[in-house]
């Protein structure tokens, strides 16, 4: 049996418990919960990753719902506890679940809710850091410059890659994909091929449409093609981002025989989950081909890193920050708190999770709805008419 764990008791009588497993920033998610008559407990043990053992005691015998982090491994065991506790409701506070066995949820009745729309554009935006910095060198010019080691300006120091007129492609142009590949093409006039088991026509015609306006001011056009298979993108691409959800479909999906096929010289991003990765294969990759550069915010085995990556000059890495902006973490937190809420009071599920705006807004108070909840069809929850 585990250590019973440090709590925070925020409205201690209120009706219904709800359990954090993190603290989360801002306070607005903890105020919707009181002003709805929750007893909010927020886990404040100093421990990074909390164990089933640790999560099943802060569960204990009666518990709404509860709030929970992509660290945690949310299957059978912790369902079960949390729907012997009385539970119906669960949110992880990020937008991708596959800590999450959503089956097991829907077994035991358990409403699956995760935080989609808020994240887009930071996530995004922290891939075109890394594909700049990747680009242009820049962690290894910044040691450079703090080991004393400048001593004046040079034809050949730390010369990167232009990324005007070069490629950029994108696996997965779901919500990230697509903002990043905006961002890539508008920001640096790259053209753009993309691999998604869909396809994305609002992005086509941004692209589309931005090529319209370059022509008609007298600049070469961008251009963007769907690929039919991912590795035309790994063959064409000069910078390559990854954005699909973690699935057994995108397991190991650059793997060593992939990587062979990407150019000696192309910049690899990793801002979705670590194994979608063969993190192994892209160390050996690294060391054989030292023009290749990566920017991961992502590792296979977090908070640990395969063997020989830190060594890799031609590497960037950064901790799982992709999210990791004020603005989104208070927002993942408060739809996160209103994932748990709605379910608890019986509100419908929102219709478009893309569309959270509503959800955001500090001025009003939030529709009487769930934004999202993932298995909401399984357990045959109602669409909200709002
Ligand atoms: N590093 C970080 O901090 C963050 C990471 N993420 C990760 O990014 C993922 C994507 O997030 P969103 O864009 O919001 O999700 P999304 O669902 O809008 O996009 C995912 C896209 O991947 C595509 N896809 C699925 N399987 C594929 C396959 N086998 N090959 C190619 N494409 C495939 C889907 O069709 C979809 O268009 C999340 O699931 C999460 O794991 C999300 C936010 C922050
Ligand atoms: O939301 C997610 O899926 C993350 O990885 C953290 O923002």
């Amino acid at each position: 049996m585990a250590k019973p764990v440090s709590i925070e008791v925020w409205n201690p009588n209120g009706k219904y418990r709800v359990v954090s497993t993190k603290p989360m920033p801002g306070t607005r998610w903890i105020n919707l919960l009181i002003q709805q008559d929750c007893r909010v407990e927020i886990c404040t043990q100093k421990k990074t990753i909390l164990s089933v053992e640790e999560i099943i005691a802060l569960i204990g015998d009666k518990c709404d719902g509860v709030i929970g982090q992509l660290t945690e491994d949310w299957g059978e065991t912790l369902f079960s506890a949390l729907s012997r506790a009385g539970g119906k409701a669960f949110s992880n506070m990020a937008v991708g679940y596959n800590n999450v066995d959503v089956n097991a949820a829907t077994k035991y009745g358990v409403a699956v809710g995760n935080t989609p729309g808020v994240l887009t554009e930071t996530t995004a935006e922290l891939a075109a850091s890394l594909s700049l910095s990747a680009a242009r060198r820049i962690v290894e010019a910044d040691e450079f410059m703090r080991a004393g080691l400048y001593d004046g300006w040079l034809p050949h120091l730390f010369v990167g890659n232009l990324l005007k007129g070069q490629t950029v492609g994108v696996i997965g142009a779901g919500r990230i994909g697509s903002a990043y590949a905006r961002m890539m093409v508008e920001g640096f006039k790259m053209n753009l091929i993309y691999f998604d088991l869909y396809q994305s026509t609002r992005l086509e015609k941004f692209v589309t449409a931005y090529g319209q306006f370059l022509k008609a001011n007298g600049e070469p056009p961008v251009t963007w093609k769907r690929a039919s298979t991912m590795d035309e993108v790994l063959r064409e691409a000069d910078v390559i981002s990854l954005h699909p959800i973690l699935d057994k479909t995108t397991y190991h999906l650059v793997n060593k025989e992939r990587l062979a096929k990407m150019k000696k010289e192309a910049i690899l991003v990793n801002c979705s989950r670590g194994p979608v990765v063969d993190e192994v294969a892209l160390v050996q990759h690294l060391k054989e081909n030292p023009m290749f550069r990566v920017g991961l915010d992502v590792f296979e085995d977090e908070p640990f890193m395969k063997p020989g990556l830190a060594d890799m000059k031609n590497a960037i890495v950064v901790p799982h920050i992709a999210s990791a902006s004020k603005w989104t973490r208070e927002g993942m937190a408060t739809l996160a708190a209103l994932n748990v809420l709605g379910k608890i009071k019986g509100y419908p599920i929102w219709g478009d999770p893309n569309r959270v705006e509503p959800f955001m807004n500090e001025k009003s108070p939030p529709p009487a709805a769930c934004p999202s909840i993932v298995n909401s069809k399984a357990l045959g929850l109602p669409v909200s008419k709002l």
